[in-house]
């Protein structure tokens, strides 16, 4: 099985190119692929469909020619991943599968429009954040209250006082699974500028990552609300580098770098 390993800011994915939607990816072949010991290493996987034969997003082919099929590290679906659609706009173009500029690209959470900039940088449109209330977790025997976003996937965005280097997210924090009766992405930040955040992220399905888009933009959204804006550009600074956000009154936009690294064949 042939595969291309990418990343943006360092949420990295295996990338598997499955035009005709004939391979079956059981959890436990995705874990196996993820392992970062065992197998290629991996935050999660890119499995590249075409959209019309995908019969979960087939009603989307109009208006994107390619389904990304995003898998967590652990096998479990996503339905939505940020960094993971800027790194498949960037395979698709790279190898011919697309052309550069502005395009489509069909996820659980509908249609995500990304536009490569000469600059190497991969925007996408992410959508509007949904602001759903409030909620808490705990980290280490610290407890942290947050917003609920949901950016097609679900997030605990907390604003906290403490420094988030600091942060053991060696462990699944706790949360609300009432709330959260799927589980949640939460996201630890501080504030450290006009604009700007530092934040460490533990993903659902994946664990600590070194970046997690739709995390940065509820992020964004997390910050704005404490600092009583709703439009405006923030940095947003993680483990692997730093991507723009952008909000808008009807949208956000999610910029940074995507670069592929490696390609290869899997041995099953
Ligand atoms: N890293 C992603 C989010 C991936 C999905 C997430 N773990 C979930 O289960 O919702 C991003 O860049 O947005």
């Amino acid at each position: 099985m042939r595969f291309v390993k990418g990343h943006g800011t360092e949420n990295d994915f295996v990338i598997l190119p499955d035009p005709e939607g004939e391979l079956e990816l059981p959890t436990t072949l995705v874990a196996a692929m993820c392992d970062r010991r065992a197998g290629i290493g991996a935050d999660g996987v890119l499995h590249v469909v075409r959209t019309k034969h995908s019969p979960e997003v087939a009603d989307l082919a109009d208006d994107a020619e390619w389904f990304m099929d995003y898998r967590n590290a652990d096998g479990s679906l996503g339905e939505m991943c940020g960094n993971g659609t800027r790194v498949f706009a960037r395979y698709l173009v790279d190898t011919g599968l697309a052309l550069p500029g502005e395009f489509g690209v069909a996820t659980r959470a509908g249609v995500k429009r990304v536009r490569l900039a000469e600059t190497g940088d991969v925007s996408v449109d992410m959508g509007r954040p949904q602001v759903l209330g409030r909620s808490h977790t705990s980290v280490s025997g610290h407890e942290y209250e947050g917003l609920h976003v949901d950016m097609g996937n679900p997030h605990l965005a907390c604003v906290i006082g403490d420094p988030v280097a600091q942060l053991d997210l060696g462990r699944q924090p706790a949360f609300d699974p009432e709330r959260f009766p799927s589980g949640v992405n939460i996201e630890l930040l501080n504030p450290v500028g006009p604009r700007r955040v530092v934040m460490r992220v533990f993903e659902r399905g994946s664990g600590e990552t070194r970046s997690c888009g739709t995390g940065a933009v509820a992020s964004a959204v997390a910050a704005a609300h404490q600092a009583g804006e709703s439009t405006g550009t923030w940095a947003v600074e993680v483990r692997g580098g730093t991507v723009t956000v952008t909000l808008d009154e009807h949208t956000s936009h999610l910029a940074g770098p995507a670069v592929l690294v490696a390609s290869g064949e899997l041995n099953l």
